[in-house]
C-alpha cells in the first residue's frame, strides 16, 4: 500500500547564503503510513511547523523529496489531498458554520446539493450539527476548532495536517477534542500528521511519536506507542504513564531502555 507520506533526505534552509539564513530542517527521512497518527514534538523552533509545512507544499524543501499519497507535494495539493488544521482555528467570520465548512467544496466546484450534504455530515461527526446557521463568533473556542476540524474533513481528504489545533483550549475541552478526532480518524481512515508541544497529548492520540532536536532540526527518535482502544482508563493506565516518559527522557536526549514499544496494561 501507498504510504500517506515520505520523507526522503529532507532539509530546509530559510533565506540561504544570506544574513538571515536558518538551517531549519537537515536529513530528515519520515514514513506515514495509511491510517497511522503521528505526531510530531520538539522545542520551540525545531522545526515542526516547518515540517508540516513541507508536506503541505506552503513551502518547497531545500533538499530531499516530499511525497505525499505517492504523488508529489505539489501534485498532492492540487489534488486536495489533504486537510489542514492549525491553532487558529481560521474560520472566516462572515460565513455560518456551514458556509465555512463549505469552502473546501466550493473550491472543487462541488454542486451546491453535494455541498450542503457533505457539510452536515461533516457537522454531524464533531457535534456541531444545530450550529450550522451559527457565525464563528457565537461559538466557543473549542466549538470553533471543531469546525476547523469539519472543514479540514469535507472533501475526505486521506490525510489531515494539524499544528498544535487545541493548544489554546482548556484542558477538558483538550481531551474531549482529542477522543473525538481519534473517533473520527477511526472513522474516516484518515492518516495524521498533529503537531504539538504536549507530550501527553502526543502519548495519547498517536501510533508513533516522532521526537526532534533543537535547530537545525533533525529526527532524534521515534517512538512506537500501543495503547490499543483508548477509553476513560488509557489516560490512568502504565502503558500511557511509561509512553510520557519514554517521551520526556527522548526530548531530554536520555537514551530509551532496551524495547521502544510502549504497550497498554
Ligand atoms: N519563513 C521563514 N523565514 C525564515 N525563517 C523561518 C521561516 N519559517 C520558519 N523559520 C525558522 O525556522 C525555524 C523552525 O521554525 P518552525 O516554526 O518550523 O519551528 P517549530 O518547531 O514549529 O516552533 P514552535 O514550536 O515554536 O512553533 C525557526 O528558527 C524559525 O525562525
Amino acid at each position: 500500500m501507498t504510504a500517506a507520506v515520505e520523507l526522503t533526505g529532507v532539509g530546509k534552509v530559510f533565506n540561504p547564503g544570506r544574513a538571515g539564513q536558518v538551517v531549519a530542517l537537515t536529513g530528515v527521512d519520515l514514513t506515514v503510513e495509511s491510517g497511522q497518527f503521528v505526531s510530531l514534538i520538539g522545542p520551540s523552533g525545531c522545526g515542526k511547523s516547518t515540517l508540516l509545512r513541507l508536506v503541505a507544499d506552503l513551502v518547497p524543501p531545500t533538499e530531499g523529496t516530499v511525497t505525499v499519497a505517492g504523488k508529489p507535494a505539489r501534485r498532492a495539493r492540487l489534488d486536495q489531498e489533504y486537510g489542514i488544521a492549525f491553532q487558529q482555528a481560521g474560520l472566516f467570520d462572515w460565513r455560518t458554520v456551514r458556509r465555512n465548512v463549505e469552502l473546501p467544496l466550493e473550491l472543487r466546484g462541488a454542486s451546491r446539493t453535494e455541498r450542503r450534504e457533505r457539510a452536515g455530515e461533516m457537522l454531524d461527526l464533531v457535534g456541531l450539527a444545530e450550529f450550522a446557521g451559527h457565525y464563528p463568533a457565537q461559538l466557543s473556542g473549542g466549538m470553533q476548532q471543531r469546525v476547523a476540524i469539519a472543514r479540514a474533513l469535507a472533501v475526505h481528504p486521506p490525510l489531515l495536517l494539524m499544528d498544535e489545533p487545541f493548544g489554546a483550549l482548556d484542558e477538558m475541552t483538550r481531551e474531549r477534542l482529542q477522543d473525538e478526532l481519534l473517533r473520527i480518524c477511526a472513522r474516516t481512515g484518515t492518516s495524521t500528521i498533529f503537531v504539538t508541544h504536549s507530550i501527553p497529548e502526543a502519548v495519547y492520540l498517536s501510533d508513533r511519536v516522532v521526537v526532534m532536536s533543537p535547530r537545525p532540526g533533525r529526527i532524534t527518535d521515534v517512538i512506537e506507542i500501543d495503547l490499543g482502544d483508548r477509553t476513560e482508563a488509557t489516560r490512568q493506565s502504565a502503558g500511557f504513564f511509561a509512553g510520557i516518559t519514554k517521551v520526556r527522557k527522548a526530548l531530554r536526549g536520555t537514551p530509551a531502555p532496551a524495547s521502544t514499544e510502549v504497550a497498554a496494561s
